[in-house]
């Protein structure tokens, strides 16, 4: 399903009609049997009063109907009399069916409403689960759950509004059809009216489309702000920044506001004109009738009625279009997101990964963050079930790498290979499987501890046995039995119930059970007092030799059990070797390090 439409009548009904298919088609079908039911049901006035007519002995007036008189013999011809009582019973009977229908298309819009929104929305999240990793570092956060909440919840508003103009334009068009061969001057002077006022709503439209796109905008830049609002609570917070931040809160939702009541005011005109212009038209038809067509009285009132109701369903085709324009940022921004992501998705290789044999090698690597370079000829080798570890001052590249091994950023030039496939041609997504990562922020999700851990794994024996053993190995077992709720704790949102050390070791525990191939600890032990630094770092320890590990780590001390240690300047490898060899061979690696015990 591809989300992209031409800005038509036309290019709106493929664009709703890709995303729910023949449903559309059946709904439609059923609005055009009510349109008909209704017409049929309003026809029956007709014979009503000729009945009404002949119980007041008055002759009937056949040419006042014109050519609608059909009806009325083809009723007798089945065998009914004109009575009232005929009459009227049909009239019922066609509106309890036309009810019946009602019924059956509003419980089919329900779950029509439920395929739409569910469809969207699995696109979106498709698209962002398949975004690139470098395009995800340009996103706008706002725009995206902007276009996920409310822009979804307008394009729904776009299609309901849509497929009621076009249920009102199949009424209209049954009114003038039934006028046409009633009274073709009528019918004429019905489009005629028609054809007026829309002149007048083209304009308003117009008006309207501009603004409900502007709205969109606002929409994203206003989540944008909420996001990174609630994200630096803390620090907005404590340094009393909230105020000023929140006026630049305050700006967009004010902006917002005046686009909505500018739409408002557009409204406000559309609507208070459409009884002027229909009572004008109404009496100039009706001095027309009586004056120059000599009409009689049960001609006038089988024309105001039919007159009536085409133009009760012209305004009400008037008042769904405005409706549909209304939100019609949403269809155009939707549209927008959904082709930017498609843009930036990230190419997969087809070569399953096996399970690690050799090694992940980077062979004479660059790479730039648009003009910046972060790498610059970097051999690295990562053998199977060896520790590597990664030092250098902020900035030097070690974090990139560590995205590079995930498979999250390619190679400008040299090449990432999986036991000699290159990532280019590797399946990246089965590769990530065996990757665990802990990185500098840590990864809590609002939910209990055993979800965050087993990432909602069924509590059987089995996995509470892999839970418990995770807990342990990540020295988890003490605090979470000091807690009442047990694993069952909630972490609260971005785990702030927690502290940041009980967040890390969170984390680690959740790569564990997940027994992925290579650990990279990305500064996995900052945020740790120097107490529980030991016990995780004796953890690590314990499972060097079991995974293939990167250590990025600021504190020496922590890597000195490395098998390999790479020493990065600026992008570059500077020195590479055992800890007993780097203190020797490197004079820098030396000073680092002393100056970290002094
Ligand atoms: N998204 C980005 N856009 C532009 N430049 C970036 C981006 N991410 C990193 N860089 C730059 O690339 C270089 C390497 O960054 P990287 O994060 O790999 O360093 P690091 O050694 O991990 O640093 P630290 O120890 O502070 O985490 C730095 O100069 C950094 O400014």
């Amino acid at each position: 399903m591809r989300l992209s439409y031409k800005n038509n009548f036309a290019g709106y009904f493929k664009f709703y009609y890709n995303i729910v298919g023949n449903r559309l088609l059946v709904y439609l079908g059923l609005s055009i049997v009510i349109s008909f039911l209704d017409g049929m049901g309003l026809s029956m006035f007709i014979p009503l009063l000729q009945a009404v007519n002949k119980s007041g002995n008055q002759p009937s007036n056949q040419e006042s109907l014109g050519q609608l008189h059909h009806l009325t013999d083809w009723i007798q011809s089945l065998g009914f009399d004109l009575t009232i009582t005929t009459v009227l019973s049909i009239l019922v009977l066609t509106f309890l069916i036309k009810g019946v229908i009602k019924f059956v298309q509003l419980s089919y819009y329900a779950s029509l409403k439920m395929i739409f929104l569910k469809k969207v929305r699995y696109k979106l999240l498709n698209n962002l689960e398949n975004l690139s990793f470098s395009a995800f570092l340009k996103v706008d956060a706002g725009k995206i759950q902007n276009t996920m909440t409310n822009e979804v919840g307008r394009l729904f508003l776009t299609m309901t509004s849509y497929f009621s103009a076009a249920q009102s334009f199949a009424m209209l068009a049954t009114y003038i059809f039934l006028a046409f061969i009633s009274n073709y001057q009528f019918a004429i002077l019905v489009c005629l009216g028609g054809v007026l006022s829309n002149g007048i709503y083209k304009t308003l439209y117009k008006r309207t489309k501009k603004l409900s796109i502007k709205i969109s905008e606002k929409g994203s830049s206003f989540n944008s702000f909420l996001i990174q609002a609630v994200h630096y609570f803390k620090y907005l917070k404590s340094t009393n920044q909230f105020s000023s931040y929140s006026k630049k809160l305050k700006d967009v939702i004010a902006q917002t506001e005046i686009l909505n009541k500018r739409i408002g005011l557009n409204k406000a005109i559309a609507t208070s004109i459409k009884e002027p212009v229909i009572i004008t038209i109404v009496s100039l038809v009706i001095l027309l009738q009586v004056n120059w067509m000599g009409a009689t009285l049960d001609s006038i009132i089988l024309t105001l009625l039919l007159f009536y109701r085409a133009l009760t369903a012209l305004v009400a085709v008037q008042n769904d279009w405005q409706g549909f324009i209304e939100n019609v940022g949403g269809i155009e921004s939707i549209t927008t997101v959904s082709a930017e992501m498609e843009g930036e998705r990230e190419t997969i290789g087809s070569v399953h990964p096996g399970q690690l044999k050799d090694q992940v090698l980077f062979d004479n690597v660059s790479f730039s963050y648009g003009s910046k370079k972060a790498l610059d000829g970097v051999t690295i080798s990562l053998p199977y079930k060896q520790t590597i570890a990664l030092v250098g001052e902020s900035g030097s590249g070690k974090t990139t790498i560590a995205n590079m091994i995930a498979g999250l950023l390619l190679p400008d030039e040299g090449t990432v290979s999986f036991d000699g496939i290159p990532f280019k041609s590797l399946n990246l997504n089965q590769y990530r499987n065996k990757i665990g990562y802990i990185s500098q922020e840590s990864v809590i999700f609002n939910d209990s501890i055993y979800n965050n851990i087993t990432f909602w794994a069924e509590p059987t024996s089995q996995n509470l046995h892999r839970f418990n053993k995770v807990l342990e190995m990540a020295s988890l077992k003490g605090f979470i039995q000091s807690l009442p709720d047990k694993e069952k704790t909630q972490l609260g949102d971005n785990g702030i119930l927690i502290s940041g050390g009980q967040k890390q070791r969170i984390s680690i525990a959740r790569e564990l059970y997940k027994e992925c191939e290579i650990l990279i600890f990305d500064e996995a032990t900052s945020a740790l007092d120097s107490e529980t630094e030991r016990v995780i770092q004796e953890n690590i320890e314990k499972l060097q030799g079991s995974y293939t590990m990167v250590l990025i780590a600021h504190r020496l001390s922590t890597i000195k059990g490395a098998d390999v240690i790479y020493l990065l300047e600026n992008g570059k490898l500077s020195a590479s070797g055992s800890f007993e060899e780097m203190m020797s061979s490197s004079t820098r690696f030396k000073r680092m390090v002393s100056l970290q015990s002094v």
